[in-house]
């Protein structure tokens, strides 16, 4: 077997991987990094940009649709071409892939060892058999695969995960998607505009990352108003019925529904790639799921002698499981693992204010961890709907409600939560007030154009402004 003594060993190439590994170097250590599938990201194989690649041409679709409530016809009517769609789908992916792979190529075949990394111990890891790493620091940043029951597995190759979907060559005629979460709500409702019979399924009533009840239900009864989405299906039984599947589950006033699918698409959520990979070895406390307890300021992991030099980043770590975040935890790894085994300590890193975005339509818009953040009795809700809005209705967007929250103590903004036209920009405006700590009043002062969606956001601000006022007012009163 061969050896390798290093300063930092990343072990994983996705985007958290390669963001550590580049700081570690640049850092001044010496650094390998371990990579044990195939090298291009999960973002950009399977994740965000073939998604967005899809929902693109849905949209595409849609507008043409739309267009009829302008006065515009497409008078020879349109047709989905299910192959050009996954075409394009699969040419882009490939291209942003090859971005990748160009950089991967840059790093010295010396840095790069093909395999799976297992831990042998804090500061040892094999990898596949044939190289033996030891290393100062190391850093985990293995990402996560999806997640699914175990009865599922009996549907055979008529189940599939969102892995699948990129490498179609044409769309099917009908999917069912078991799942209501960010990737079941973004594939079914893109696949439904493309043509494809689809219902979304779900237990317990989730909607996506959505914790507001008020924002859940609008959203539920606005998307449900284009596709099936019941976030809880009640699914009496799924099986197998000759190349298809056969999906039984409560209907509307006690009846039952008896629907058949091509596919099941399982988005029931993911799990980190932590579970074989020798953990059991290392002194790491781990949580109830068996995943690296670690600060997410530095990254460090906590070991039973309090002196771990383990680092873990993106979706290995469970924490916020989104691309911004693999990267910022990716090179706060890299940075600290390099500080450590150059002999000085880990120090916090940079963590921005929590954004989220679902790319529906209209998407879904959570700000600073939304509501289920907050601590009950210290908050105010400011509100606005989208119905009306001015600019909202040019374009017959006029679909979504948004709540935002503010401090009863301080007036500051403390986060939001929405289903709304053009969420994606709202949303990047708040989260850059709320890390700057602005009050709802100083929000208010900034600059709006007309006529814009932005401008339903000082709707809502002025909203909550009046409900903060006067419940500052009442706690003057009462002094
Ligand atoms: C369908 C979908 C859509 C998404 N859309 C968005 C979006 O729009 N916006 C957003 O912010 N996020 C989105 N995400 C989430 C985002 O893609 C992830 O948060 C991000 O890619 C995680 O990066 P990572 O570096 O942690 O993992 P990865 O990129 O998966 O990298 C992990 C690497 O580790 C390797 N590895 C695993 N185990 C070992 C081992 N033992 N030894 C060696 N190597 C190993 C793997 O092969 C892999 O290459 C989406 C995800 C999916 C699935
Ligand atoms: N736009 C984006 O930022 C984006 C897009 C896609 C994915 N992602 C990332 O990928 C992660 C994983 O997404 P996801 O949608 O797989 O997970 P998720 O946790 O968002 O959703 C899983 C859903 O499946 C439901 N569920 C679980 N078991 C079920 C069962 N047996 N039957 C029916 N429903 C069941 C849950 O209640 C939940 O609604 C996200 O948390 C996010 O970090 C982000």
């Amino acid at each position: 077997m061969k050896t390798v003594q290093v300063d930092v060993a990343v072990v994983g190439a996705g985007t958290a991987g390669l963001a550590a590994f580049y700081a570690a170097r640049k850092a001044g250590a010496g650094a390998v990094i371990i990579e044990g599938g195939e090298y291009g990201t999960t973002c950009a194989r399977v994740g965000c940009m073939p998604s967005k690649l899809l929902i693109a041409a849905a949209e595409a679709a849609h507008a043409v649709g739309r267009a009829a409530g302008f006065g515009v016809h497409a008078n020879g009517g349109f047709r989905i071409d299910g192959h050009a769609v996954m075409d394009r789908v699969r040419r882009e992916r490939d291209r942003f892939v090859s971005f990748v792979l160009r950089d991967v190529e840059d790093i010295p075949d010396a840095e790069c060892i093909r395999g799976q990394a297992s831990f042998v111990d804090n500061h040892t890891l094999v990898v596949a058999d044939h190289t033996r790493v030891t290393s100062k620091a190391i850093v985990i940043a293995t990402g996560s695969r999806a997640a699914y029951p175990e009865s599922f597995k009996s549907l055979g190759d008529c189940l599939i995960t969102s892995d699948d979907v990129f490498d179609w060559y044409d769309l099917p005629k009908a999917v069912a998607v078991i799942g209501p979460g960010i990737i079941g709500l973004e594939l079914g409702q893109a696949l439904h505009r493309l043509g494809v019979r689809v219902a979304v399924l779900g237990r317990g009533g989730r909607v996506g990352p959505i914790s507001d009840p008020e924002i859940r239900a609008y959203a539920c009864a606005t998307l449900n108003e284009e596709f099936t989405l019941a976030p809880d299906a009640h699914v009496a039984d799924m099986h197998r019925y000759g190349d298809r599947v056969a999906i039984r589950r409560a209907g509307p006033q006690g009846a039952e529904l008896m629907e058949y699918f091509d596919y099941v698409l399982a988005a029931t959520g993911r799990t980190p790639n932590v579970a074989d990979i020798g953990l059991h070895r290392t002194t790491l406390e781990l949580d109830a799921k068996g995943v690296p307890v670690f600060d997410p300021f530095t990254t460090r992991t906590v070991s039973a002698d309090g002196a771990s030099p383990i680092f873990i980043a993106g979706d290995a770590g469970n924490f916020i499981p989104l691309l911004h975040e693999a990267t910022d935890e990716g090179r706060i790894a890299g940075q600290n693992a390099a500080r450590l085994a150059l002999g000085s300590e880990a120090r916090p890193g940079l963590r921005r204010a929590r954004i989220g975005v679902v790319f529906t339509d209209p998407q879904i818009g959570i700000v600073g961890g939304g509501l289920r953040a907050l601590k009950p009795g210290t908050f105010a809700t400011g509100q606005v709907s989208f119905e009306d809005q001015g600019r909202s209705r040019i374009l017959l967007r006029n679909k979504g409600l948004l709540n935002l929250y503010g401090d009863l103590a301080s007036g500051k903004f403390l986060g939001a939560e929405m289903l709304a036209p053009a969420a994606e920009h709202l949303s990047h405006l708040l989260a850059w007030a709320l890390q700057n700590g602005m009050t709802v009043a100083q929000m208010l002062e900034m600059p709006l154009y007309h006529p814009v969606i932005e401008e339903g956001l000082r709707t809502g601000l002025r909203d909550l402004d009046v409900k903060l006022r006067a419940a500052q007012g009442e706690v003057g009163k009462a002094a």
